[in-house]
């Protein structure tokens, strides 16, 4: 009795944050002291026990972590994206968006243009200032180029139905099917399966699309390592771009940038696509919430 008690280690600083839904736990970690394991981000990213997210986007230096310092002349901060099961990603459309308003947010950089350094590379980012009543801007971001890579005869299945499907990569692997009506990929509480066997050795997110109108289209997603979220930024640009080839447009060979318009069920992206094979990507990130994880809670992260 009267004894001193133990010092009890900070909780862990977090926000959560959006972008048309894809929801993020986010942790800044600018010196990267941080070693959160897949079992850890799995724990963060649980929506009952943990903060709850499809993924988690960690703030860190380039300089400091080993996968970006390469990058450090190229841009400051480092986007390491994880999906909610703890499995690492090459990319991240709305993390990138969701990032870039964190830096904003924090006071790290300004709105305007900026790179983040992600896994697929470094990406150019483009903050729209907040509008008069405090709505907040747009964020644009370059994200490469799309490779169609093939083979023919990709086919995804989900219970009795099948699909045909393109191969689309976005710095991650997709497999984008046009279907007739959204509900018929059914609950998409498992995985689509994919034929043939082995052509997504590191697994795939599964996007089912309808067209809406001209230029205009409607998906779902099933993301590798996540489950089905209600917005992909990849899956969204896979989407277009497979949608423009389908359509017989392609801007490398018109000298004309093609536009399309997506819908999630979190909300709308639009996709430009230039001549140069760029393709970018616009919508709202959003900031919801700061907090900090309780002392236990991060010693059992930490541990
Ligand atoms: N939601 C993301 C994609 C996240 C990575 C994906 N689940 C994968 O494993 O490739 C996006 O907005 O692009």
């Amino acid at each position: 009795m009267g004894g001193v008690s133990a010092p009890t280690a900070p909780g862990l600083p977090f926000l959560k944050g959006h972008g048309t839904q894809n929801d993020f736990v986010i942790v800044p970690d600018p010196d990267g002291r941080l070693d959160l394991g897949p079992a850890a981000v799995a724990r963060l990213c649980d929506r009952r026990a943990g903060i709850g997210g499809d993924g988690m986007l960690r703030v860190v230096r380039s300089a400091a972590d080993p996968a970006a310092a390469h990058l450090a002349d190229r841009a400051e901060w480092f986007m390491d994206y994880r999906n909610s099961d703890g499995s690492i990603a090459e990319m991240c459309g709305n993390g990138v968006r969701v990032f870039a308003r964190y830096l904003v947010h924090a006071g790290l950089v300004k709105p305007g243009p900026l790179t983040i350094a992600t896994r697929a590379g470094v990406r150019a980012v483009r903050i729209a200032e907040d509008g008069p009543d405090g709505t907040p801007g747009e964020v644009t971001v370059d994200m490469g180029r799309a490779l169609l890579p093939g083979p023919d005869g990709i086919e995804v299945a989900v219970g009795e139905r099948i699909w045909p499907a393109r191969n689309v990569n976005m710095g991650n692997p997709h497999a984008v099917a046009f279907v007739d009506g959204l509900d018929e990929a059914g609950d998409l509480y498992t995985a689509p399966r994919t034929s043939p066997e082995g052509v997504y050795p590191e697994g795939v997110n599964v996007e089912f699309v309808v067209d809406r109108g001209p230029r205009h289209v409607a998906m779902r997603v099933f993301e590798r390592g996540s489950g089905e979220t209600r917005s992909c930024g990849t899956g969204a640009c896979a989407v277009a771009v497979a949608a423009a080839r389908r359509d017989g447009l392609d801007p490398a060979s018109t000298g004309q940038s093609v536009t399309y318009t997506v819908d999630l069920p979190g909300g709308r992206l639009v996709i430009e696509e230039f001549p140069d094979g760029r393709v970018e990507m616009t919508g709202p990130a959003e900031i919801v919430a700061s907090g900090t994880l309780d002392p236990d809670f991060t010693a059992a992260l930490t541990a």
